[in-house]
């Protein structure tokens, strides 16, 4: 199945999400409107899970998507945490708030199954009419207990690590003016060439070159993911250090980014440095490398991107603490929440 993932996230499944994202950001940004704070970790973390819902099962109704919402906060929290079954524990609630997201999972794809055959649902609507549908190389389908694990999976991987990417950004932002300006311009040019009530699509997207290059600066200075283990399958040397064969290993995406050698002046703002072929390969490995790497990192993108339009298209901002210390656990997020002032655009597109 890890093998088939991709398939489910590839560019060419996902291009033909890009207007039910955008139809969700805009729904989600009305609770933006009218506000003039807002705390933006929180709000991130909403606007990617409501995606996720829609996206990954179909659920898009505000009061179901709270019902899942609440046990997976539980579950995230508990995911990294002493592993001590005993009631009352982070990693016995997290267990609970699994159990009772895969039975709600179940579900909704035993129901599928019969909107898939009753014509009542379509095959490309969601990942999981997806999942169903497609067969291994075997010409097996998975199982419904299977399909609603690798959906878990999938929220877990993409949940708080993309709210933390979308919540950089709009940290960044605030601090560099001319970059907002730059990320500004190219998306009211976008967003001035659509008809009303016209979706975004993928054409939009290949134009935002310059929103994803200072997306990329964010993902290199604030990687949500630090770093991951691995064990070694063989001896070797690195840099005079004999590293034993089944020796575990940490690779860190943070100094990997801040390697002078590679990023001139490493700790500049600087999205330049993504322009042309942008960096040799393994030296930007926000989404890691290699066989496991991300395989949500086109479904990140696509959501960044279609935050990032909304975003700038309607609002200014500024932050309300200017020194807001950074926490990381284990994803770094400003220690309050970020929280913004906001300054509507009064030329609304
Ligand atoms: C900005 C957003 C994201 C970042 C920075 C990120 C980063 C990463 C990294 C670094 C890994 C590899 C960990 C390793 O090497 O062990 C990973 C794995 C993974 N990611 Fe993401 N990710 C993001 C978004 C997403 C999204 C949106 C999804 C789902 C749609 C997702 C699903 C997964 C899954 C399922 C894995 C595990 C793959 C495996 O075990 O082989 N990620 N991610």
């Amino acid at each position: 199945m890890r093998k088939m993932l991709p398939n489910f996230l590839k560019p060419e499944a996902l291009q033909r999400y890009i207007g039910i994202m955008d139809h969700i950001a805009q729904k989600y940004f009305q609770s933006w409107e009218n506000q003039e704070e807002v705390l933006v970790f929180p709000l991130a973390k909403r606007y990617t899970f409501w995606l996720a819902c829609r996206l990954f099962v179909s659920v898009e109704d505000p009061n179901h998507v709270a019902k899942l919402a609440d046990p997976f906060d539980v579950l995230a929290s508990g995911l990294i945490s002493i592993p001590i079954n005993l009631p009352g524990t982070p990693f016995n609630r997290a267990i609970k708030a699994s159990n009772f997201i895969r039975k709600e999972l179940v579900a909704i794809i035993k129901q599928r199954k019969i909107d898939l055959t009753e014509g009542k649902a379509s095959d490309s609507q969601d990942i999981l009419s997806h999942m169903l549908l497609t067969s291994d190389e075997n010409g097996k389908f998975m199982h419904e207990l299977d399909i609603a694990d690798k959906i878990l999976g999938l929220l877990i991987g993409g949940h708080d690590t993309a709210s933390s990417a979308c919540t950089f950004i709009v940290k960044y932002l605030a601090e560099l003016p001319d970059i907002y300006d730059g990320v500004y311009k190219e998306q009211i040019e976008i967003a001035k060439s659509k008809g009303p009530g016209e979706l975004l699509n993928w054409e939009d997207i290949k134009k935002m070159k310059y929103s994803w290059n200072v997306a990329c600066e964010v993902l290199r200075l604030a990687p949500p993911l630090q770093g991951a283990f691995r064990e070694a399958l063989v001896d070797f040397t690195f840099n005079g250090f004999s590293i034993p064969k089944g020796w575990k290993i940490y690779w860190s995406a943070n100094s990997t980014h801040r390697n002078p050698e590679v990023f001139l002046d490493p700790l500049k703002f600087d999205p330049s440095r993504f322009e042309g072929n942008g960096p040799a390969p393994y030296t930007f490995v926000p989404f890691g490398g290699g066989p496991r790497m991300c395989p949500g990192k086109e479904y990140a993108r696509l959501e960044i991107l279609v935050f990032m339009h909304h975003l700038v298209k309607r609002f200014n901002w500024k932050k309300i603490i200017q020194n807001e210390k950074i926490v990381v656990n284990p994803m770094p997020i400003p220690a309050n929440g970020l929280p913004i002032r906001l300054y509507p655009h009064h030329n609304k597109t």
